[in-house]
């Protein structure tokens, strides 16, 4: 009875409790709607020579709120961020930051402002610590010690955790990010951007970043934030700005809408999933990979450990895993860029070639995509068309040494189309495309070629709804099609969409292979943080 007593008080206080957190929640974003603004861009426009990747864009954001920018690859989110934080210079318009016009010239001056941000891709030394890799960012004022003491201010108040003399090269994404946002947060920001800050993040490691992110705001930080999650974008944000071809076409409450109808606005129609086919048939053994044992290649690699694969013509493949669980050393070794000694640890469509180069076995009829695509998969500053050279040159569009600009031009131009690649201008530089388009254009110059084996590496990755799908049926399609297609991936339910079979990477080795109905989402999480022998304990881990 006691028990039972106790129970209910206790039931009640949660009860009064989650009460009062949503009148306050109601209180503070009645406050916040009311106040004023603490950044107004009016009119921004940016023209790169014909294209007008930011069209007399307005958008206001409050104090303490989470804004969402949202919108499809190539509609204008990273260019607009971009001149928030002074890195490019708008064409026309104007920044009011609290209701004074203001330029802002360069990053120092935003930061000078109160504006940080997260970018996708982390700046940081691998060989410095957590604490000097904040120093060698902040002004000379800043000594280690008062670095490391700030540091453990701030990590215990937003739940942080980062120890301040641990080397960056033994950190998880998750934690290399919150070094990123720690710095950001050294020096007071009013308002943060973040840029796909969840793509690189577990699950678990993204719930708390919503947390930390939840409190800045109850803090009075504003938020301005990047992302092709629309599920996490309506449990975090309170207000989304959808940009479509550059412009501000809507302006809404995203808890108010489904993904599917938000999805709908920001390419003006429906976006489905991907067509169920028949299940496929899995046919002869077109990849082998035999007991293949890798070294580490870099300081901080990860070395492969006995792996054993197979994929069948006719399936598609998944490899899941959280990153650097030596997901690049795979690839490398599947792909040849890193040779192995043993000839007949990997075996494409019958022809043993361990000890090969990539090239070698492109001409047995394999594709790579890796998941660098500038600099790795592109050259930056070359066209299109001669990027097509890059995985085409034995076939169409060279002969004797010699290149044929209109066959790559014309290759260029049908990869282009069939997947949907939007681009500024006729046959661009790859730099000059958006990251999401960037991606759809390799992986279309690899699937063109209707390769016997397929290996891509996070195929999705940085792309918006509509292209994923797009590039998920073109992956679907091509294992129906006869080809033995690989997908490396973080995002799990993409693998639970597209896979056949699936397997899991950990600290490079690989959990046994199962068809993807024998998984659960839980059993794959358990084997990607390698645990999965003693689930008990894992579960009470967790
Ligand atoms: N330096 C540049 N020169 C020419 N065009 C550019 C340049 N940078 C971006 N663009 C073009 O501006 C448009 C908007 O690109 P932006 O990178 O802002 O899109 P995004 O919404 O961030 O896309 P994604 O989701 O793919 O990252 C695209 O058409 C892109 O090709």
């Amino acid at each position: 009875m006691h028990h039972l007593h106790s129970g209910l008080q206790r039931l009640l206080a949660t009860t009064v409790f989650n009460l009062f957190q949503s009148e306050l929640q109601c209180v503070k974003e009645e406050l916040s709607s009311s106040a004023r603004p603490l950044v107004e861009l009016r009119g921004i426009s940016k023209r790169y020579g014909e294209l007008l990747a930011n069209d007399a864009v307005d958008l206001a954001i409050r104090p303490g709120e989470i804004h969402a920018l949202l919108g499809e690859n190539g509609a204008g989110k990273s260019t607009l961020v971009k001149i928030l934080y002074g890195v490019v210079e708008p064409s026309a318009g104007e920044i009011q930051w609290e209701g004074r016009p203001v330029t802002i010239a360069s990053p120092v001056e935003a930061r000078a402002l109160g504006i940080g941000m997260v970018f996708q891709h982390f700046s940081l030394f691998d060989e410095l610590t957590v604490a000097e890799n904040i120093a060698v960012a902040l002004s000379d004022d800043w000594t280690l010690d008062a670095v490391r003491a700030r540091l453990g201010d701030i990590s215990h108040s937003y739940g942080l955790a980062l120890e301040a003399d641990r080397a960056v090269w033994t950190l998880s994404a998750g934690e290399r990010q919150r070094i990123e946002i720690v710095r950001c947060l050294l020096q007071g920001p009013r308002l943060l951007i973040l840029d796909e800050p969840t793509s690189v993040l577990t699950p678990q490691e993204a719930e708390h970043l919503f947390l930390t992110l939840d409190k800045l705001s109850a803090e009075g930080v504003s938020i301005l934030y990047i992302s092709h999650k629309l599920e996490e974008v309506r449990r975090l944000c309170q207000t989304a700005t959808i940009l479509r071809a550059g412009k501000n076409v809507a302006s809404i409450d995203p808890r108010a809408h489904s993904a599917r109808e938000i999805a709908a606005l920001m390419v003006g129609n429906e976006v489905g999933g991907v067509r169920s086919t028949a299940p496929h048939v899995p046919k002869g053994e077109m990849l082998t990979v035999d007991s293949l044992s890798l070294p580490t290649g870099s300081l901080h690699g990860v070395a492969l450990s006995s792996i054993d694969l197979a994929a069948h013509a006719g399936e598609v493949v998944g490899i899941a895993g959280i990153a650097g669980n030596g997901q690049s050393e795979l690839f490398a070794a599947l792909s040849g860029e890193r040779p192995t000694d043993r000839n007949d640890a990997i075996i494409i469509a019958g022809h043993p070639c361990g000890a090969a180069g990539i090239d070698a076995r492109r001409r047995l009829g394999a594709a790579f995509v890796p998941e660098e695509r500038l600099g790795h998969a592109a050259a930056p500053t070359h066209r299109l068309s001669e990027n097509t050279l890059i995985s085409h040159a034995a076939a169409e569009v060279s002969r004797s040494g010699f290149i044929l600009l209109r066959a790559a031009r014309r290759l260029a131009r049908a990869i282009v189309q069939s997947f949907d690649v939007r681009m500024p201008e006729a046959d661009p530089q790859a730099r000059k495309l958006s990251g999401g388009n960037l991606q759809k254009f390799v992986i279309g110059r690899e699937m063109i070629r209707n390769p016997a084996v397929l290996v891509v590496d996070q195929p999705t990755w940085g792309v918006d709804a509509g292209a994923a799908r797009l590039i998920r049926q073109a992956l679907v399609d091509l294992a129906t099609a006869g080809s033995a297609v690989i997908v490396i991936s973080q995002d799990l339910d993409e693998l639970f969409e597209i896979a056949d079979r699936m397997a899991v990477i950990h600290q490079g080795r690989l959990s046994p292979m199962k068809p993807v109905s024998e998984w659960t989402k839980e059993s794959v999480g358990l084997e990607m943080l390698g645990v999965a022998e003693n689930s008990g304990e894992a579960v009470h881990a967790l």
